[in-house]
């Protein structure tokens, strides 16, 4: 019997109820959850009760009471995990990825060398994610040192790819991305960019489907609007090109080498600096305000921002500068790649990985070049 087999009879006997879908393996994604008939939109599909939630409350005390109050729970959920040797949870534990396969597919665990050839948004969500786990790790090693750091490493991702948004009384006044929970079988289930709703009451967790599907079909949920860039950072993969309405491509390496500091100071004076975007339908008004001050005089561009003139006089100009710097990028992307081609560092399918999101980058400034290339010209007709 497979794994998800025997979790779920163990997950059914503790009280969690599935209508009409089952965990499945999926090529290239672990495991999956599916539909095993056809389901309604807003159909309950999966109900876990509170008592299986691995919750900051249910931390056993010989590991709580050892480490600092303010612990943070991903830290503290992640302590649990890896210093668990009990067999209370042995049948979910057994569905989990493997150490081998987190380390694999998890960027915070490559190859530091690799992770510079990440977008930049990516190396921000590493970065932060350094930071976080250094914190963590420097309090659980001086408490448990004999746990290694390579095994809290692995349940700490585990937390990170695998929690759900949780609160309570007691985790209100926590940040929001620390008030977190496991739960089986839930857990199972992989990401779209728009899935079924998850709720939770003082029972537990309700998830219901938010569309229609057929038999067969993978059902998901949705982690959050997240572009590629920050799925493949956080949580080892990205959707396919066109799969990820919420995708999007940073500019601010294009955009913010241009800004003089006088620029950068009028900018950040109105909330304009920095965290430029383009999506498959547009380039973001951050960028549009930005490339402006390129273009025009200073009081010119006060107006645009305050509203008192349309900025339709200059937008050509502005959409020629945009231009311009979409081209840099664009080479700038196929640079990286080719340095990436001659890599070492790291495993083949992480380079892979890299170089397929910086494929998908290139295409869709590529698209919005031509996109601005067609307006640039009917306006000059
Ligand atoms: C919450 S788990 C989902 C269950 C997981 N597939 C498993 O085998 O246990 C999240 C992990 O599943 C994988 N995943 C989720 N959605 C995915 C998708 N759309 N494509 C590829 N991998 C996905 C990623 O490895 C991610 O870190």
């Amino acid at each position: 019997m497979e794994a998800h087999e025997e979790l779920l009879l163990w997950a059914k006997q503790k009280g969690v109820q599935l209508h009409g879908i089952e965990p499945r393996r999926m090529p290239g994604r672990g495991v999956g959850v599916v539909a095993t008939e056809p389901l309604k939109p807003n159909q309950v599909l999966l109900e876990v009760p509170t008592s299986l939630l691995k919750s900051l409350s249910s931390v056993p005390r010989s590991v709580s009471r050892k480490l600092p109050r303010d612990m943070s729970v991903h830290g503290l959920l992640a302590a649990d995990l890896a210093l668990d040797e009990s067999a209370t949870h042995s049948k979910w534990d057994a569905v989990m990825p493997t150490k081998e396969e987190v380390m694999a597919s998890l960027p915070l665990a490559w190859d530091p060398d690799l992770q510079e050839y990440f977008p930049k948004p990516a190396r921000d969500s590493i970065r932060k994610q350094q930071t976080r786990f250094k914190r963590d790790w420097d309090i659980v090693h001086a408490t448990f040192p004999s746990l290694l750091e390579e095994d809290y490493l692995y349940a700490w991702l585990l937390v990170n790819t695998r929690t759900f948004y949780y609160t309570t009384p007691r985790t209100e006044k926590l940040p929001r991305h620390d008030r977190m929970i496991l739960q089986p079988v839930a857990d199972l289930l992989n990401h779209a960019d728009e899935g079924c709703s998850v709720s939770f009451d003082g029972r537990g967790f309700t998830i219901r489907s938010g569309r229609a599907y057929a038999a067969g079909e993978e059902v998901c949920i949705c982690y959050g609007r997240h572009g590629n860039d920050v799925l493949l950072a956080e949580y080892g993969f990205a959707l396919a090109a066109g799969r990820n309405r919420w995708d999007e491509v940073c500019l601010d390496d294009a955009v913010l080498p241009r800004l003089s500091a006088r620029h950068r100071r009028h900018l950040e004076d109105r909330g304009f600096l920095g965290n430029y975007r383009l999506d498959a339908a547009t380039v973001c008004y951050r960028t549009q305000v930005a490339l402006r001050i390129l273009c025009v005089p200073l009081g010119e561009w006060r107006d645009v921002v305050d509203g008192l003139d349309d900025g339709e006089a200059q937008q050509g100009e502005v959409d020629r500068l945009l231009i311009l710097l979409l081209r840099e990028l664009r080479e700038g992307a196929r640079e990286t790649i080719a340095n990436i081609e001659v890599a070492t560092a790291g495993l083949d399918h992480q380079r892979q990985a890299l170089k397929d999101r910086w494929v998908q980058i290139i295409d869709l400034v590529s698209s919005t070049i031509l996109r601005l290339e067609s307006s640039v010209a009917q306006e000059s007709t």
